[in-house]
């Protein structure tokens, strides 16, 4: 386990509240729009292009996206990826009704052809193989979920779960599944071979095998004041980056 420092799950919601709150105005497009960017460049640190073949670079990223905030950060992710030379593919299976914004999400990956797979799509696995797939991004539910998992989510991680060990993982905030505060709580569990924590990571974090996930924190958009203010240091991000490796 490392000392690394956490926030609560209720500490992150105040700090999300504050942050879009009237004093400082930032809206929910606005950090996710931060927060897909910094998954996307998880993902180019991870798994870069330089110097792979033909064949390595047309693989997919396979992004599955939930029906919360966590899922628009797949969305978002999903276009940055495509903008950077990868070929995304998004599942999107419970899409949000909640404001018009998901909706317009989803125009864009239309407008930047990133294929989505349709709701009904029973054959999803079709689409996700080892030799074809480079990584799954887990952008299935983050730090408000509440077991125990409803359908087709339950079902989704299952199959992820079995294919984690061919296939690595990019957790988006939290491993999907797992309790935001008290880690994996249920078998079989998502163990994810990167997680990218936003704004700070939650305490969930310290559950992560140390040998085998790396871990980034993204979501660069809080001064020094403001995280002093909850208790941590702010990260020390290097020039423009958008992800710290810890
Ligand atoms: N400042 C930041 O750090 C920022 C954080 N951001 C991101 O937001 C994430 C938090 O987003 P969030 O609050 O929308 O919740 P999220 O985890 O996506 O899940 C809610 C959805 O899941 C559903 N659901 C819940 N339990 C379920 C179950 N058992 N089985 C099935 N469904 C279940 C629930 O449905 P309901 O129960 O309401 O019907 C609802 O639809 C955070 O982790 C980070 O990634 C950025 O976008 C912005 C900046
Ligand atoms: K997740």
């Amino acid at each position: 386990m490392s000392a690394l420092k956490v926030v609560s799950s209720k500490l992150a919601a105040e700090i999300d509240k504050e942050l879009m709150g009237p004093q400082i105005g930032f809206t929910l497009q606005q950090l996710m729009e931060l927060a897909g960017f910094s998954v996307a460049q998880a993902v180019c640190r991870q798994f870069p292009l330089s110097g792979k073949t033909e064949t390595e670079r047309g693989k997919h990223v396979f992004v599955i996206a939930g029906p919360g905030n966590n899922g628009g950060d797949g969305l978002v992710c999903a276009r940055h990826l495509k903008l950077f030379g990868y070929n995304p593919i998004v599942y999107y299976p419970k899409r949000s009704e909640r404001t018009e914004f998901y909706k317009q999400l989803v125009h864009q990956l239309n407008f930047f052809k990133v294929p989505i797979l349709s709701q009904d799509e029973e054959n999803w696995l079709e689409y996700l193989k080892p030799e074809k797939t480079l990584c799954i991004v887990d952008a299935i539910f983050g730090f408000s979920f509440k077991p125990p998992m409803r359908e087709p989510f339950k079902s989704i991680v299952e199959e992820l779960c079995k294919l984690q060990d061919r296939i690595p993982i990019v957790s988006v905030d939290v491993p999907t599944g797992w309790d935001v505060d008290k880690g994996p709580i249920s078998q079989p569990s998502i163990n994810p071979a990167v997680l990218v924590s936003l704004t700070v990571p939650k305490p969930c974090s310290n559950h992560i095998r140390e040998n085998f996930t790396t871990h980034y924190v993204g979501g660069r958009f809080i001064p020094r004041d403001f995280a002093n203010k909850y208790g941590f240091e702010p990260f020390g991000y290097e020039s423009t980056d958008q992800i710290l490796k810890l």
